[in-house]
């Protein structure tokens, strides 16, 4: 039968609205549109509306004689379920999107307004019904578009609605590992995921699109011969059966669509096209999530396990093949069941085409929620496997400390939990995956039974060929793959958004430091460092610095002694702003370190830390990074003036000998004082020296002292150390006590004075 403009209308309605509907929902989700929530009552008249408008299509059908054409039938069959859905679900939904129904409601009006007009009812009573029935449809979803303008218009002056990402918003890391587990307000929950659109679907990328391009074509191919193969067998049995001749003609299009289809075919250029588009997204997650992870602040650093931040980024790997799955998965399983419709209605019957729409409609809600019920237990084995990693990174990390205390028994009973917990986790999703495939698979047997048994009925009364049988049985392949195909992809992405949690969870981690808005790059000129009223605490709240001020004039040393656990770190740390101060300020001539670019302000000054953190490079390597561009000349001399070049000569590969992990292959004093080296090539206008030559002998630290002041006349150091004889040649010496500066002078000032220091140096000096 040939299309007329009604039969298109009736074969696209309801596909057109589910779509409509879809689309708008995915755009709403990636754009992150405002998620409303409307009182009931407000729910309430749209939803009677939609109801109304299946209630007509209801009157219709049990109205309809013989003579109304099978497509209308098809259409009021398919157009009922979907407004009842909608209307359902616009009265159930606590959280909802409004921009897709206003869509709806349009394209609802658009079809019934072109149906009405093209309506040319005769004088028969049923005909001028359904008129009627039509221009009351038409008039209904006019006011159903009214209703959605005007509560669109209602809700930008509402602030009920609630977005979740802008102005930090309920977008601490807490609120968001709230809303991660809750599974009723899904809307926000995926909206959350939208922060990864861009690097998924990398728009900018030219050769991406030509992927995506021919990832299409592909996959339109392939919807075609989805069709064809079937069509040539059925084809091909009626020739045979028939005519008895060689089916020459359904040889050849067989022979293509085996080709279309097959890994040898076109399949290789697919999986091709597919592995570059998910290496693309791939680069971009990992960028972005590393990106992320170093972006955060020293105390996001210090308390997150390295173990399990690694392992979250791993996990969120899967995230790369998320838009894949949309677009080629998702879409085409629509475009499937839209030609399996009309191919199934032209080949068999209309009533084979409901059973097909029958089981599609059973089966996809009870895959979601057998979806809902597993993704808990999911959730449960992504967190395991995370805990398992976490476990294992502290083992091998603090080897030493095991092995030292001889603890390793104990550590591995504890390891061994975890990983039966990861077990037990693994088990208890696969049980819950096993039961759920099994009566997915029921359902699709049984709705398998029911068609055949439906089709060989009118094979039996000659209503349809075996050919067409025939080509009916191979198609169901086609729909059951893609059926299938539609859950498969549904619990593919379910378990894509579960792994991607924790990753999600560490983008929502705001650096506890933030970048200033306005930031300018620290223009250093002297090198001055000023505490004016300084007082910090960390999170456990007790101030550890208390009203600091001094000034670190530039060119000078500034000394900071005082007993263990006084804050003398704390101090140095402030100044590379790892952490804010709580009051006052710190400035480095005259610019507060709040105000300046922190990649600046750590160019501008040399640290060598208390533990010296080497990486497992060569010496040369890792004395190398305190300047990219040094030549080797360069690197050996600063080595000489830090009295290692000796000690590393000697080593059997010199400057290419590898230091182990943090340097666990020098001693500590030959680690320490690659570091000077390192910041001595880096020659920084500020230093700071954290306790930099306790582990080395007083001899080699003389000699260090004198090099120092050597290469670094002008440069302003501030200095923390215990043993007090290497401080006595300071400019200025500052007595910490609890936070808080009790003596300050020079070495000879404070002696006089006979405080802290006096009783320090005392203490010190007679022990010597
Ligand atoms: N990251 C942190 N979080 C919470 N408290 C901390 C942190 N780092 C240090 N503290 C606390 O702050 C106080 C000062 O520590 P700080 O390291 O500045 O002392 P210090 O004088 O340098 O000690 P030491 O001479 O032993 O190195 C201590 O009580 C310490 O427990």
């Amino acid at each position: 039968m040939p299309f007329s403009h009604g039969t298109f209308l009736d074969y696209t309605y309801s596909p057109t609205i589910v779509l409509g509907y879809f689309l708008a929902l995915i755009y709403g989700l990636c754009t992150l549109e405002k998620v409303v929530v409307f009182p009931p009552k407000k729910r309430l008249l749209p939803a009677l509306s939609m109801l109304l408008i299946a209630l007509s299509y209801i009157f219709e059908a049990l109205l309809h004689d013989r003579s109304a054409s099978r497509y209308a039938l098809l259409r009021i069959a398919t157009v009922t379920p979907v407004w009842i859905a909608l209307a359902v679900h616009l009265y159930k939904a606590e959280y909802l999107l409004w921009n897709p129904y206003i869509g709806v409601f349009f394209l609802g009006l658009l079809f019934e307004v072109v149906t009405t007009a093209l309506l040319r009812p005769t004088s028969r009573s049923s005909d001028i019904f359904s008129l009627c029935l039509s221009i009351f449809r038409a008039v209904v979803t006019l006011a159903l578009s009214t209703i959605g303008i005007f509560y669109q218009a209602e809700r930008h002056s509402d602030e009920e609605g609630q977005m979740l990402l802008g102005n930090g918003n309920g977008n601490t890391p807490q609120q968001q590992h709230k809303r991660l587990r809750e599974p009723c307000n899904w809307i926000e929950y995926l909206q959350g995921f939208a922060i990864f659109m861009p690097y998924l679907l990398p728009w900018h990328d030219s050769k991406v699109h030509g992927y995506l391009a021919l990832r299409l074509v592909i996959a339109l191919l392939r919807r075609g011969s989805n069709v064809a193969t079937p069509w040539a067998w059925g084809r091909a049995i009626d020739k045979l059966n028939l005519e008895t001749t060689m089916p020459w003609k359904e040889i050849g299009i067989w022979t293509a669509c085996l080709w279309i289809d097959g890994r040898a075919g076109l399949d290789v250029f697919d999986q091709l096209a597919s592995s570059c588009i998910q290496n693309s997204s791939f680069k971009k997650v990992v960028e972005l999530a590393m990106g992320h992870v170093m972006r955060l602040s020293f105390e996001f650093h210090s308390t997150k396990n390295t173990g399990e931040i690694l392992k979250a980024i791993d996990q969120a790997g899967s995230l790369n093949s998320l838009a894949e799955l949309l677009i080629f998965q998702i879409l085409p399983v629509v475009l499937d069941l839209i030609i399996a419709m009309i191919y199934v209605n032209h080949l068999i019957g209309m009533y084979l085409t409901l059973c097909i729409l029958g089981i599609t409609a059973t089966y996809v809600p009870f895959v979601t929620t057998l979806n809902l019920w597993i993704q808990p237990k999911h959730r449960i084995f992504v967190e395991s496997c995370r805990n398992e990693a976490r476990v294992a990174n502290e083992m091998v990390s603090n080897w030493i400390i095991i092995t030292l205390f001889g603890r390793t028994g104990h550590e591995m009973r504890c390891y061994l939990t975890v990983v039966q917990d990861f077990v037990n986790a693994s088990y208890d999703y696969l049980y819950r995956m096993l039961l759920a495939s099994a009566v997915q698979d029921l359902i699709m047997n049984a709705g398998l039974v029911g068609c055949a048994i439906l089709a060989m009925l009118q094979v039996v009364t000659g209503a349809v060929s075996l050919g067409a049988f025939l080509n009916f049985a191979m198609y169901w392949n086609a729909i059951k793959g893609t059926i299938r195909q539609l859950t498969n992809s549904y619990d593919k992405i379910s378990s894509t958004f579960v792994n991607a949690e924790a990753l999600l969870e560490l983008l929502y981690t705001e650096p506890s430091v933030p970048e200033p808005e306005l930031s300018k790059k620290l223009a250093i000129d002297t090198g001055e460092v000023r505490f004016e009223n300084v007082s910090f605490a960390y999170r456990s709240g007790k101030r550890v610095i208390e009203n600091i001020d001094f000034s670190a004039k530039a060119g000078t040393t500034t000394a900071i002694v005082g007993e263990s656990g006084s804050g003398k770190s704390t101090i140095l740390a402030l100044i590379l702003r790892l952490h804010d101060v709580c009051e006052g300020s710190i400035t480095i001539d005259g610019q507060d370190v709040r105000e300046v670019d922190g990649n600046s302000l750590h160019t501008a000054i040399g640290v060598v830390p208390q533990k010296s953190d080497l990486f497992n490079r060569s010496i040369m390597d890792n004395v190398r990074y305190g300047n990219l561009d040094a030549t080797d000349e360069e690197v050996i001399n600063v080595c000489k003036a830090a009295a290692m070049h000796e000690c590393i000569m000697s080593f059997p590969d010199g400057y290419g000998s590898t230091v182990g992990e943090r340097g666990v292959l020098l001693s500590g004093g030959q680690s320490q004082r690659l570091s000077i080296a390192r910041v001595l090539l880096k020659n920084p206008k500020i230093i700071l020296l954290d306790e930099a030559t306790s582990s080395v002998d007083t001899l080699t630290e003389k000699s260090l002292q004198e090099a120092f002041s050597y290469l670094t006349p002008d440069r302003t150091k501030i200095v923390i150390a215990h043993r007090l004889s290497t401080i006595v040649q300071a400019d200025t010496i500052l007595v910490v006590h609890e936070g808080k500066i009790v003596e300050s002078g020079t070495h000879e000032e404070l002696l006089a004075k006979g405080g802290r220091y006096n009783k320090l140096w005392t203490q010190q000096t007679l022990k010597q």
